[in-house]
């Protein structure tokens, strides 16, 4: 993994995978910090997704996973920062790409559409890919809203 610090949030349609890769990152000895859910009780997305979004902004994660039923709603609130490049991750190619190419700084993933071990390959992917730069660079330069 390139990454030691990692952010992950969820609503409550992400909240299993959500403890399922925590538990696995953990035990690979990278520190995860969590900014909910707790349940799967009914929820709102952007309550957990600002907080992630804030903290890799301002580098207290190096980077994040965020999880919602489609990944859609999460990936949307993240990407409002101005810091963030979230990419939805639906399978390990599209993670090498967000990384590779879009310099990700967010995994986003939909949570009711992938099992346990297909989430845990595809942000293995997100982390263990670094930037290529170069005319990525660029384009990715050009992606604020000046
Ligand atoms: O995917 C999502 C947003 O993009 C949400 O997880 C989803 O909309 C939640 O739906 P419900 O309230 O019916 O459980």
């Amino acid at each position: 993994m390139l990454f030691n610090k990692i952010g992950i949030s969820s609503d409550h349609a992400g909240f299993n995978i959500k403890t399922f890769l925590k538990g696995e990152l953990l035990k690979k000895g990278i520190e995860v910090i969590d900014f909910g859910t707790d349940s799967d009780d009914s929820t709102d997305y952007p309550d957990y997704a600002h907080p992630l979004a804030k903290a890799v902004e301002e580098g207290e994660c190096e980077v994040g996973i965020a999880i919602c039923g489609s990944g859609n709603g999460i990936s949307m609130t993240v990407n409002k920062h101005q810091g963030i490049r979230s990419a939805v991750c639906w399978n390990t190619e599209i993670a090498y790409l967000a990384r590779l190419h879009n310099n990700a700084n967010i995994c986003a993933l939909p949570g009711r559409f992938m099992k346990q071990q297909e989430a845990m390959k595809i942000v293995t992917a997100f982390f263990t890919t670094g930037f290529e730069g170069g005319r990525h660079k660029r384009r990715i330069d050009k992606i604020p809203v000046k």
